[in-house]
């Protein structure tokens, strides 16, 4: 298995800093790591500041939330079959949702093979105190962005009094009492912050999840060991609570030979025969996803 850590946060706030650091830390432990930048625009400006050794792979046409799933899995293949790695660092677009963006990287494809650890969102600490400039969608973006993380850096404090930092970081706790809030300048993030992450599932940490931990957004992988019924199923994935964001993957209908391709997003679902026998296996994305009930399983899971 592959760590990934997703970099989130909005435009200029810190996130090619942050990769450039965790780069050289990871380095430092003997480690290797892999990157891919998803960039707006055609030029692949941040690129340079990754180091030559490190493979990196572009996405630089499109955000990676709005038209790049495909894309990303091509990568995601490329990079697995192709490199040798032990992390791999992926920077979003500024303009990324994070909900998005962890939904084009987990693939069923790679499920078994990567294991998200989590978002960390670069939160700009000045922009943050001027946030009322911003439209209302991007003011909204901005929030979505640290509310879905699993860490928050809050950079360019030395841009900032001592008072006005204390009331920052109590105003984004606020807004996200999971993420532990750690202020930097540069984004100096010291590698131990992040490597106890987690913000995958995989079925047997089900039960012990549901117990310990608390997290907002994760994963979860599901493996069908029987066919389930089309009328049930749809029954469940309407049932499921709207913390549910979105479910793919491919799932073993009864009466029929292949599992189907199923899709599911903002309450509507998809099927697309399959003409060959894929994994019946499909990812959860959400908020608490170890506390739902699976549908056709023994116990939760
Ligand atoms: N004063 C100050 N400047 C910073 C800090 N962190 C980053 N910067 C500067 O802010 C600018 C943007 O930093 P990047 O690391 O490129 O930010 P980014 O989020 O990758 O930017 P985009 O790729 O455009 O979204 C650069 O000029 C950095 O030198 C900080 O803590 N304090």
């Amino acid at each position: 298995m592959k760590d990934i850590y997703l970099l989130s946060g909005f435009l200029g706030s810190g996130k090619t800093s942050l990769l450039s650091h965790l780069i050289e830390q990871l380095k430092a432990e003997g480690l290797k790591p892999a990157v891919i930048m998803n960039e707006l625009g055609k030029l692949p400006f941040d690129s340079k500041s990754v180091d030559e050794d490190v493979p990196i792979k572009e996405m630089l046409e499109g955000c990676i939330c709005c038209t790049g799933a495909e894309k990303m899995e091509a990568q995601l293949q490329m990079l697995l079959e192709g490199e040798e790695f032990d992390v791999l660092l992926i920077e979003t677009t500024g303009a990324a949702h994070p909900v998005e963006a962890m939904d084009a990287v987990l693939s069923p494809y790679f499920a078994s093979r990567l294991n998200m650890k989590g978002i960390i969102t670069v939160a700009d600490c000045k922009r943050w105190i001027d946030r009322d400039k911003m439209t209302p969608q991007t003011r909204m973006l901005f929030m979505e962005q640290i509310k879905h993380a699993h860490l928050i850096v809050a950079n360019k404090v030395d841009l900032l009094s001592d008072n006005e930092i204390a009331l920052v970081t109590l105003q984004i706790q606020g807004l996200n009492n999971h993420a532990p809030i750690i202020q930097t300048s540069n984004a100096k993030l010291p590698l131990k912050m992040i490597t106890n992450l987690e913000a995958t599932y995989s079925s047997q940490e089900i039960q012990q999840a549901a117990i310990g931990k608390q997290l907002s957004l994760s994963s979860r992988l599901h493996t069908f060991t029987e066919p389930v019924n089309k009328d049930e199923f749809e029954k469940w994935v309407k049932e499921l609570p709207d913390t549910i964001y979105r479910m793919k993957g491919y799932v073993p209908l009864k009466g029929h030979k292949n599992p189907f391709l199923f899709q599911y997003a903002y309450g509507m679902v998809q099927w697309l025969p399959e003409y060959i026998k894929m994994n019946p296996q499909i990812v959860i994305i959400g908020d608490q996803v170890e506390s739902i009930a699976i549908i056709g399983s023994a116990q939760n899971d």
